[in-house]
């Protein structure tokens, strides 16, 4: 009787999915009902653990169905419904960002009230590649790293969102390739204040948020940017405070005093105080950073400037002379050749295409049915196609993800009954 009920309801449900792909022009390139290979998280071997942090652990695992490595990101918290794995951050803002320099999240996984997220996979982060460097890095190599982080941050802004937590550890890299990865405090810039002030990893925290500046912006993204440059140089953190006072001190250090106005609607202000009665000078920073040539020193001053305002977007740096070079033939300043960037996309989406996010939701018990949807726009186009779509919109219609959680919902319904 319950079997009967099932098979009726599967028919109803399979029905359900035809009329909505007749109406709509997504392809459901997958739909699997009691699949006999490994299901939900179980598809993934874990082969080492990359990472652990505040939201989650990070493995390294195999699909081993298609023998891909990724990276599986293991939430630390329940989940008890999809909309509360929905609305994290880190879905919102990555849902909508589909950058070459951006991590891809491919699938997530709710199994057990467990959430489990799967990203491409990428074989260290800048911060291991620094650490583990000997010497320091050519200027030509600096440059390379430095554009590909500012045209995916360039995105991320441009897109409404800013990530409030760059750092060299949130720099994946795989062959010269760098992708910003870790959007779990990713805020839209439209967001109403007061922002919470404990944001960002304190050696690349902003002054305004230091001072607990209720309003910050994109600006803060652009003083970690100027950071890690003069870290790439460095090796060393530039600004390695060990407290919060400390921290504002060792900017002090560096930049010398500030102008009191700057900061407008900071709660903290007296912390600038406690820390200098009087004037301090800037430091020399050709100085401190003596391989730095002066256009990546003018960079690194503007983007570590005490104002937010006077900070340059990602988009004006990439137009700093420190991504251009004089040409003699012409006697012009052109933009320094760096790796082409629709090369980079073609790189980047001739693994698989790149417009999919997959939702699986599983049951507490072993024979629970599941549901898993690929949602795929246009997954069978050549990667030329991709390029043009991607240069063209840069943004994609996933209203199916509400509607395949609805279905899952229907589903789980169904066969809990
Ligand atoms: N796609 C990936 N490929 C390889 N390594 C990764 C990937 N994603 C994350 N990692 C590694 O795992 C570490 C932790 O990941 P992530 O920052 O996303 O977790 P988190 O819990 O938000 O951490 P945090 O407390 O630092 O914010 C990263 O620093 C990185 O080294």
């Amino acid at each position: 009787m319950a079997g009967d009920l099932l098979r009726r309801m599967e028919g109803l449900l399979e029905w359900i999915i035809f009329l909505r792909l007749e109406s709509l022009p997504i392809q459901i390139a997958q739909l699997t009902q009691r699949s006999p290979m490994p299901k939900g998280a179980k598809r993934y071997k874990i082969l080492k653990e990359l990472g652990d942090g505040t939201c989650g652990s990070v493995y390294k695992a195999m699909n081993i169905e298609t023998s891909e490595i990724v990276a599986v990101k293991k939430m630390k918290r329940k989940f008890y419904l999809w909309e509360e794995c929905m609305n994290l951050r880190e879905v919102k803002s990555l849902r909508k960002l589909n950058h070459p320099n951006i991590i891809k999240l491919k699938e997530i996984v709710r199994e057990n009230n467990e959430l489990f997220f799967i990203f491409e996979y990428m074989e260290h982060n800048l911060y291991q590649i620094m650490r583990e460097r000997q010497r320091p890095f050519a200027e030509e190599e600096i440059r390379g790293l430095m554009s590909q982080m500012l045209q995916g941050l360039a995105h991320v802004h441009r897109n409404g969102y800013f990530h409030r937590d760059l750092k060299p550890e949130n720099l994946l890299v795989t062959n010269d390739i760098i992708k910003i990865a870790d959007f779990g405090l990713a805020r839209e810039v439209m967001s109403m204040p007061p922002f919470t002030d404990y944001v960002s990893t304190r050696w690349y925290r902003a002054p305004e948020v230091l001072l607990q500046s209720s309003s910050y912006t994109p600006a803060i993204d652009m003083w970690a940017v100027g950071a890690v440059l003069a870290e790439l140089f460095t090796l060393c953190p530039i600004f390695p405070g060990e407290s919060e006072m400390d921290q504002l001190y060792k900017i002090f250090c560096v930049l010398g005093t500030p102008d009191w106005f700057s900061f407008p609607e900071a709660k903290n202000v007296s912390r600038l105080f406690r820390i200098s009665y009087s004037e301090l000078v800037p430091a020399n920073l050709s100085e401190l950073i003596p391989n730095a040539s002066l256009e990546a020193i003018d960079l690194i001053k503007q983007l570590c400037s005490w104002d937010p305002l006077k900070r340059p977007t990602a988009d004006q740096c990439l137009q700093h002379p420190f991504f251009y070079v004089m040409c003699p033939q012409v006697d012009m300043w052109i933009p320094r050749p760096l790796e082409d960037p629709l090369q980079l996309k073609l790189n980047n989406m001739s693994a698989k295409p790149n417009l999919e996010l997959n939702l699986w939701d599983f049951g507490t018990k072993s024979d629970d049915c599941f549901l898993g949807l690929t949602l795929a726009v246009n997954p069978s186009v050549s990667n030329l196609d991709m390029v043009h779509k991607a240069k063209g919109t840069g943004e994609y219609n996933f209203t199916l993800i509400s509607w395949s959680v609805t279905i899952s919902r229907i589903c789980h319904g169904i066969f809990a009954a």
